[in-house]
């Protein structure tokens, strides 16, 4: 998915220059990140309403439009997929052992890297009494 996304972006950065009366994209960015954020806002809204309607085809069909506008935002942000992908690989990192360590376990090593700092140190686990001890 991440190199669907990542030539979408780079087209949707080519499309910035296009000449808006034919190209959304370029008419987008001549509208202004507010503009775009309400256009986001939308499609999000349309992927919700159709997730409770049980509508899972239409849901596919506003994801696509919610990712694309996601991108226009993006580019028009300076944000590139490969930085929410980092933060991705980051909360990865972290969260899916979080979610397990007592709180007190979730001390940051004093001195690292930054990417084995970003790390919360691995132990053992007890079971889920190890939580109640706090
Ligand atoms: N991936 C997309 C893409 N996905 C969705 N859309 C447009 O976004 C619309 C969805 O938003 P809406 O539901 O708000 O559409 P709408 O209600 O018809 O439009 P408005 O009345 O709200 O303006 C779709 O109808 C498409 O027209 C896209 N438009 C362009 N792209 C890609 O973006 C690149 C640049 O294309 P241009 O913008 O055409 O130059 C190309 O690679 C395209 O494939």
């Amino acid at each position: 998915m991440s190199d669907s996304l990542e030539r979408l972006y780079l087209a949707v950065l080519a499309a910035r220059d296009l000449d808006p009366a034919t190209s959304r994209t370029a008419r987008l960015f001549q509208r202004g990140p507010s503009k775009m954020a309400k256009k986001l806002a939308e499609e999000a809204i349309e992927v919700v309403i159709d997730a409770v309607n049980g509508d899972s085809e239409a849901v596919i069909r506003e994801s696509a439009d919610l990712l694309y506008n996601l991108t226009v935002l993006w580019a028009s942000a300076g944000v590139r997929p490969e930085d929410v992908w980092r933060e991705m690989t980051r909360r990865e990192d972290m969260l899916g052992i979080a979610e397990k360590l007592p709180k007190s376990a979730m001390k940051l090593p004093k001195v690292a890297s930054p990417r084995v700092a970003a790390r919360r140190p691995i132990v053992a686990l007890e079971g889920r009494t190890a939580r109640k001890r706090h």
